[in-house]
């Protein structure tokens, strides 16, 4: 983390009475970068609906493309037609940026080439942990190479394939990702083996992230035995080629949700899924125990506050992406709050136990990292410039602090065009100040 000159600032809006609003999330990321991995390697043309668009996405299309997938969008926004292509191309080069499920999943689709593929990324996914994915493919008996002697642990790498992967049985250490699980399985059918993947670590982030990558592949036809904990099998077979409608990312609903506790009155989500694997069907929960009030009726997730907000215990282990919007309600609730069981958040876009640990004290907050997670404790904000780190997540969290703080400048909003490029005018309509 550097102090380096602060990018262009927002002037994040304060609330100036109870919201009444409802918001539309576009499309899930984790559910886009999944379907459209399994789309590129199904046996025919297949269509996702409701698709996002936005930096991750379109990074998952591109290194798709440069593999051979067609990829195009019908006249209808988010309407995605895949036909994948006979084999991944070889010699192609994939820009991860700062996408995780891009570096985490084109690896081991990488690996079905009959050549090198090379890895790269913005300069911040350079320290994102690589090596477990890695070394599985190693030792699936595919080759992974770095610019220099030893064996890479991050980006820039290179995977170079003979055409088909064998396959068969790996360990690996997925405590610092659920990613690498998710990354590994997804391609698994189309190994010779198929894929038995036992997980070695310690703890295991995410889980509803790999229960949603298992879901995906059954979902088309894959067979996956799940019984055990922390042991997968996926066996060799077809991926059907499916028309898929792609739920709303609720993890990106989860700033608009917890508005409604910092300014009061009510937000609401349509299109909430009666069923899903996304970690952000915790929120309804969370948010109540936060002083808010949540209610689903039909597909309308309904969130109302009263403009204070409880400080909680949380484990958020299984739902790390809540984190930043959960850490930020606590620097605004009226009684301390322990977040556990994320350490593993030092390894996203930015070490985010270090980032809101920073951007909270230097607001006024008081905000301590401990082992796997973070302490805070309420105290009167004030007026600063919320750092963002190329955090789309933090760049959210900024906008919802100043909903209360007046002169709060977020810096960097568009790197909310990560998984959210509207956000900035969806924040906006919510306060209904127009776009
Ligand atoms: O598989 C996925 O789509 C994701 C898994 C999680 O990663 P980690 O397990 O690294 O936290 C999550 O935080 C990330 O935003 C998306
Ligand atoms: C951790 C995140 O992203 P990524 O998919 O890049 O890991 C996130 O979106 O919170």
């Amino acid at each position: 983390m550097t102090n380096a000159p602060t990018a262009p600032t927002w002037a994040a809006p304060t609330a100036v009475g109870p919201l009444d609003s409802t918001v539309e999330v576009p499309g899930s990321k984790s559910l886009t970068n999944r379907l459209l991995v399994l789309a590129a390697l199904a046996d025919g043309p297949g269509v996702l609906r409701g698709a996002l668009r936005s930096r991750d996405a379109d990074l998952m299309i591109a290194g798709l493309r440069a593999l051979g997938t067609g990829i195009t969008e019908s006249d209808v926004p988010g309407t995605l037609h895949v036909t994948p292509g006979p084999a991944p191309v070889t010699g192609a080069e994939i820009d991860c940026g700062l996408a995780g499920t891009v570096m985490r999943f084109l690896p081991s689709v990488a690996a079905l080439a009959a050549g090198p593929v090379r890895f790269d990324g913005d300069r911040a996914a350079r320290v994102r942990p690589m090596a477990p994915v890695l070394t599985a493919l190693h030792a699936l008996g595919v080759s992974v190479t770095g610019p220099g002697d030893d064996f890479p642990t991050h980006l820039p790498f290179t995977v170079t394939g003979t055409g088909s992967v064998r396959g068969g049985t790996v360990d690996i250490d997925a405590s610092a990702s659920s990613q690498f699980v998710s990354g590994l399985l997804l391609a698994a059918p189309r190994y010779q083996q198929g894929l038995t993947l036992r997980h070695i670590g310690t703890t295991l982030p995410s889980l509803p992230h790999i229960e949603m990558t298992v879901a995906t592949l059954r979902d088309v036809g894959v067979t996956v035995d799940d019984t055990r904990d922390g042991l997968w099998r996926v066996e060799p077979g077809p991926i059907s080629a499916r028309d898929v409608r792609v739920e709303p990312d609720l993890s990106n609903a989860a700033p608009f949700l917890a508005a409604a506790l910092v300014a009061g009155g009510t937000v609401r989500i349509p299109g909430w899924p009666a069923r899903t694997t996304q970690p952000g069907a915790l929120l309804p929960g969370i948010l109540t125990r936060m002083g808010g009030t949540a209610e689903v009726s039909g597909d309308i997730l309904t969130v109302t506050g009263t403009g204070q907000v409880r400080g909680v215990d949380l484990d958020l282990h299984a739902a790390g992406e809540l984190a930043p919007t959960v850490a930020v309600l606590a620097a605004l609730a009226d009684s301390p709050t322990r977040l556990r069981g994320i350490a593993h958040l030092r390894g996203h876009e930015t070490d985010r136990l270090a980032a809101l640990a920073r951007e909270i004290t230097r607001l006024g907050g008081q905000a301590e990292e401990t082992r796997d997670g973070l302490v805070i404790t309420p105290r009167p904000l004030h007026a600063e410039t919320f750092r963002t780190y190329e955090d789309h997540r933090m760049a959210t969290s900024g906008a919802l602090i100043g909903l209360r703080v007046p002169g709060v400048e977020v810096e960097d909003i568009a790197t909310t065009g990560k998984t959210m490029p509207e956000f900035p005018s969806l924040w906006q309509r919510m306060l209904g100040a127009g776009v």
